[in-house]
Parts: structure tokens; C-alpha cells; sequence
């Protein structure tokens, strides 16, 4: 079982995740890993953290030499900006705990209920750990996935279709060309559609105001059977809701046509099945985002999450101060103001990570040649009862 955790606050010294289960003598390639970690920091409507920021990995155990060994991986990304902040977050030593402190909750964020449930005064004790600062680690584990299934050609894709509002509703159709996606700033497969984007993130900044959006995340070149129908928890569509719920800020996931199932004909929805001598078991639509059952089918995985605006807004909300109950405008955190395109960097990784746990239960094998090995045997049986590549 692939399994990790991620551990560390957003201004604190470094976030370390230790990813368990990842098979022996896969050779890791960190300038790919860091070039993630790059693309998650950028892209348009971003705020000042990411000036001082330059998240790169740095390994602290379970790799020798470039190649895995087996063992749990240890991954640290130092926080540049701690230097700033250590007078208020060492860990081992008394610090100064009234300068920053947030009493003034923020509506959206996770302030309010924290210092309730865990009984503090402080929501900087919430806000530190509940920040999407920690989206870093889930992007370092999911770029180790993503070498692990580079071995058998999985590839992995994410643009934005969507940000404020303004979409490219041809993206919604699964004709497009997904060759080549565009992978600048804004990442969209429009052009014409970027400058449409900048400029309304632009009067939303102007309004004090914050947008959010849709991101789509593509899986290519996967094998069918990862996941199962024989129990709730072993279904891939749920693991996958599952995982991309729980990254900050996603309020929706989607599958392949997602909620248009709801108004469509069965006839509409359903991918019809037939075989050709030549080209095996096939598909005459991918409606169903290449997920039946709770397994992959084999054809492209489709799916789409919807991240909220972010919630701290420059012109700020109503809420309280969490110690006196008496009315306030909510703190205002320096923050980003659209994150849509990280977004989307953080939700790709976050896949992989879920495919590579799949991937490697249905293959099995502790190190890369057994892993190869038994994937080619499932190829060749699969190559049996009709299904080509
Ligand atoms: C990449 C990324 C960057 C984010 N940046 C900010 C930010 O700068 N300011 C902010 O208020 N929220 C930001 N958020 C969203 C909050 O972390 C998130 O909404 C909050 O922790 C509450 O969690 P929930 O939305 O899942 O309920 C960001 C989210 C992501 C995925
Ligand atoms: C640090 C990151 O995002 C942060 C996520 C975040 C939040 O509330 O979620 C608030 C902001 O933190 P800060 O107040 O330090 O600027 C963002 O910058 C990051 O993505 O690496």
C-alpha cells in the first residue's frame, strides 16, 4: 500500500511528507519533481508568499544515490519565509505570541472552528497548519508517483477550463485536441481566452474580491482494472473524490460528463462497447471519464474539480473576534487572489498519487523489475480477451 503524511505549518521551518510503499530502484529525476513544485507556485493572481518562495525538495532518507531503496522517502521543503516568522513559530523555544495573532476569524477558512474544537485563542494555531501552503508536499509525493508510472508510459495533464467564470465551453467536449496543451501562465487551451482571464482577475483584485474556478486533470495511457467494484472503498472514482475533496479549497469533483448525467438519456451517457480485429476492445465515446464500476476502463481518465474563491478577501468580510463575540471585519492575511492554475498543479499530483496506490496494488511487486514483469503478464492475459493498447 502507497500511503503518506505530510507534516509542518506554512510558517514554520520546512514541510516533510514521508511517502511509504514506493517499490525499490525506481531512479527519480528531483530537477522533474522541483520543476512541479515551480509550476505549483506560479501562475496568474498569485501573492507576495510566492516572491520569497523557492520550494525545491530535498530528500532526507528511503533514496540512495538517485534510486529508491524501498523504504518510507522522507521529503523536506524548507519555508524560506520562516526566517521572517521565527520569533513566532519555533517549535523549541517561547515565542512571541501576540504579534501575530488572529482573534478577527476569517469566513471561508478553517479559523473559526478550529479554536473552538481545539480550544484556542489564537486562529494563527489553525490557520498555519489548514493553509494550502502544505498543497507543496502533496505535490512532491504525487511528482514520485508520477516517475513511478512513467516506467509504464502513464501520463499525467492539467489546465484550467474555467476561472471566475470565464470558460471555453468547447473545452467541455471531448473531442478537443488535448495534444500539446498549453502550459504558460494561465494554461488554457485558448489564447484568446488567457487575456479574457487576466483581465478578470484584475477587477476582481481591484474590487478587494477573489475568484476561483474549474480545472481539469487528464490520465493517459492507463490500464483498465485499477480499482475495484467489489467493495465501497476499493472503488478508484471514489479514492479520487476522496483525495481531491480533501485539498484545500475544492468544493467539486466531477467525472468524465459529471453532473450532465443528471439530465441526459442513458443512450447520451453510456459508452458504447464493440472489437475490431486490429485495434482490439473498443470505445465509441468516453462519457464516463474512463472510470466503470469503480475501475479504470483503460480509456483516458477525465475529471474536473471546482475550487471556491479564496476566502481571504482585501475587502474584508463580516465575522467576529473569536475572544470578546463582538463584531469585526475578518483578518486580512496577505493572500493570493486567484490560485486556479496552482490549483491545478496541486490536483494533477494529487491524482497520481491515488492511480500509483491503484497501480501498484493491481501489479504488485517491491521493486521495478518484479513491477515490470507483472505488468507485462496483465498486458499479455488482457492482450488474450481482446484488449490492445
Ligand atoms: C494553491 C492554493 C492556494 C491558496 N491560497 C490561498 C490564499 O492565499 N489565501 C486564502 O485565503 N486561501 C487560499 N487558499 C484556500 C484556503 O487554503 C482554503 O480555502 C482554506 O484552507 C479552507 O479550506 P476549504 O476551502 O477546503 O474549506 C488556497 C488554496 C489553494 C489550493
Ligand atoms: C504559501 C502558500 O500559499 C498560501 C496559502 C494561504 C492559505 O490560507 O491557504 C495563504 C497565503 O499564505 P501567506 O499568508 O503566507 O501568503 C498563501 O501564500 C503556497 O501555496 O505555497
Amino acid at each position: 500500500m502507497l500511503r503518506y503524511l505530510t507534516s509542518g505549518e506554512s510558517h514554520g521551518q520546512s514541510l516533510i511528507s514521508i511517502l511509504d510503499g514506493v517499490p525499490a530502484n525506481i531512479e527519480l529525476d528531483f530537477e522533474e519533481i522541483n520543476k512541479e513544485l515551480k509550476k505549483r507556485q506560479g501562475g496568474y493572481g498569485r501573492g507576495g508568499r510566492m516572491q520569497i518562495e523557492r520550494d525545491k525538495i530535498n530528500i532526507l532518507g528511503g533514496v540512495r544515490g538517485k534510486k529508491t531503496l524501498g523504504g518510507p522517502i522522507s521529503i523536506e521543503i524548507k519555508n524560506k519565509d520562516y526566517e521572517n516568522w521565527t520569533k513566532y513559530m519555533n517549535p523549541m523555544e517561547a515565542v512571541d505570541l501576540e504579534t501575530r495573532k488572529v482573534s478577527n476569524v476569517r469566513p471561508g477558512h478553517a479559523d473559526l472552528v478550529g479554536c473552538l474544537k481545539y480550544d484556542f485563542e489564537d486562529a494563527r494555531n489553525v490557520l498555519e497548519r489548514s493553509s494550502a501552503r502544505e498543497t507543496a508536499s502533496r505535490v512532491a509525493v504525487g511528482a514520485i508517483c508520477k516517475q513511478i508510472l512513467k516506467n509504464f508510459n502513464v501520463e499525467f495533464t492539467s489546465h484550467v477550463v474555467n476561472i471566475g467564470g470565464v470558460e471555453d465551453k468547447n473545452l467541455y467536449e471531448f473531442d478537443y485536441i488535448k495534444e500539446n496543451v498549453d502550459t504558460s501562465q494561465i494554461r488554457c487551451v485558448n489564447k484568446n481566452l488567457e487575456e479574457k482571464i487576466i483581465e478578470r482577475i484584475d477587477k476582481a483584485k481591484s474590487e478587494g474580491d477573489t475568484l476561483g474556478g474549474v480545472v481539469e486533470i487528464r490520465v493517459k495511457n492507463i490500464i483498465p482494472g485499477l480499482g475495484s467494484y467489489t467493495q465501497f472503498d476499493k472503488k478508484i472514482d471514489g479514492q479520487l473524490a476522496m483525495h481531491l475533496m480533501a485539498t484545500q479549497a475544492i468544493k467539486g469533483v466531477e467525472i468524465g460528463i459529471g453532473f450532465d448525467v443528471s439530465s441526459l438519456a442513458g443512450s447520451c451517457v453510456m459508452d458504447e462497447i464493440s472489437y475490431d480485429k486490429n485495434e482490439g476492445i473498443k470505445r465509441a465515446t468516453n462519457r464516463l471519464g474512463g472510470i466503470e464500476g469503480g475501475m479504470t476502463t483503460g480509456e483516458e481518465i477525465i475529471i474536473r474539480c471546482a475550487m471556491k474563491p479564496i476566502p481571504t478577501l482585501y475587502k474584508p468580510l463580516n465575522s467576529i473576534n473569536i475572544n470578546t463575540l463582538e463584531s469585526y471585519s475578518a483578518s486580512i492575511e496577505r493572500s493570493d487572489n486567484c490560485a486556479v492554475p496552482a490549483c491545478s498543479v496541486v490536483c494533477e499530483n494529487v491524482v497520481a498519487f491515488v492511480i500509483c496506490n491503484h497501480f501498484l496494488e493491481k501489479i504488485g511487486g517491491d521493486n521495478l523489475n518484479d513491477l515490470k514483469s507483472n505488468y507485462n503478464s496483465y498486458i499479455k492475459r488482457l492482450g488474450e480477451r481482446g484488449w490492445k493498447r
